[in-house]
């Protein structure tokens, strides 16, 4: 993106801008970026997931544009910097400052040490040596705490950043993750699906799953044994994950499970292997070692085809597990 003539880069942003007004993509420096190389077009891959993009989604989401910008245009090295910039600027801002004040501590030094040489050619007496010596030996003990206080506040500097950093993924991870199963929550899901639909092509799957008459099991058990349920499905479901998966617990008992590249056929046969590995389980509730019944789910499979939207998707899931669970349940229904 940087590497056209001036002349090149007015003409392109000549074209690009116009595109963005007339497809109302807000003038955001992302999209600035985009745009431009969009209508470039010479990173094939970045238009193919544009188009599609604005097929599914009627425009390009901030988010998308965010991703996008990062994936196509930002060399690997910067990315991390970029996202953390605006909470490191006032680490950076007081950094500044104090590389300022240990620089110009170096230079009075170093004019000192000169001034002491010029000094030391007209020296005649033995105290005009101690007096020239006792100069020096202060100028050098405050260069010294000077010094020895800037290292200290790199050093504060680096643990800040540090702590910065695991704050900063902690929390993005928390918000999205259910504290119950420690899989991604609804929220957290729906950031893989969004995060994986421009990049489909009729090979993004969807698998719901829901547990049978839970609220038969809160009852007849008590709510204590219905979660301790949820939990152990939510394990089980995640060991047999494979490995182009992402996992959700959507809500009650209820689980979500994308595929990428994998075609409806595979999909529905991981569905139907899921289903037959929940029915064949034994399962006692920990506490009192009670025998639950037989366990199933009923499940929703669907893949997204052309330019259908992620919310396509989930409305065709949650069709497909409403005729599984209205068919009788313990079963798969598909697209
Ligand atoms: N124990 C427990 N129950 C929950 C939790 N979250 C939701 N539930 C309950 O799970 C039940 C889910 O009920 P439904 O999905 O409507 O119906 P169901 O009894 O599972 O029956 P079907 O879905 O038709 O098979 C409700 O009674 C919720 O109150 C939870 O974290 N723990």
């Amino acid at each position: 993106m940087f590497q056209h003539s001036v002349t090149q880069a007015n003409e392109l942003m000549r074209l690009a801008i116009p595109l963005m007004e007339k497809l109302d993509i807000p003038p955001t420096p992302y999209n600035y970026g985009i745009w431009y190389e969009y209508t470039s077009n010479r990173t094939p891959k970045l238009n193919r997931v544009v188009d599609r993009t604005l097929r599914r989604f009627g425009s390009l989401p901030a988010f998308v544009s965010q991703e996008l910008f990062n994936e196509f245009l930002l060399p690997k090295e910067f990315q991390y910097a970029y996202q953390q910039g605006p909470v490191l600027k006032e680490l950076t801002d007081n950094l500044e400052s104090e590389t300022s004040t240990a620089s110009n501590e170096i230079h009075t030094f170093h004019e000192a040490l000169r001034n002491t040489k010029e000094a030391l050619k007209d020296i005649k007496t033995p105290d005009q040596l101690e007096k020239l010596t006792s100069q020096l030996e202060l100028r050098t003990l405050k260069t010294n705490q000077i010094i020895e206080h800037y290292s200290q506040s790199l050093l504060r500097a680096q643990e800040e950043i540090a702590k910065l950093r695991e704050g900063l993924s902690d929390a993005n991870k928390a918000s999205e993750i259910d504290p119950l199963t420690l899989l991604a929550n609804e929220k957290g899901f729906e950031h893989a699906l969004l995060s994986l639909t421009p990049y489909a092509e009729d090979d993004l799957s969807l698998i719901l799953i829901d547990i049978d008459d839970l609220s038969v099991i809160n009852n007849e058990y008590g709510k204590n044994v219905g979660t301790s349920l949820i939990r152990y499905i939510a394990k089980l479901l995640f060991r047999l994950l494979p490995e182009k998966a992402s996992i959700g617990r959507i809500n009650g008992g209820r689980f979500a499970i994308l595929l990428s590249e994998t075609e409806i056929a595979v999909a529905v046969k991981f569905a139907e292997l899921l289903r037959n590995e929940i029915e064949t389980q034994k399962i006692r509730y920990k506490n009192t070692k009670v025998l639950l019944p037989q366990v199933t789910v009923s499940i929703g499979v669907t893949t997204l085809i052309g330019d259908e939207s992620p919310n396509q998707l989930i409305k065709k899931a949650q069709h497909f597990l409403l005729y599984a669970k209205r068919s009788g349940k313990n079963q798969c229904c598909s697209s």
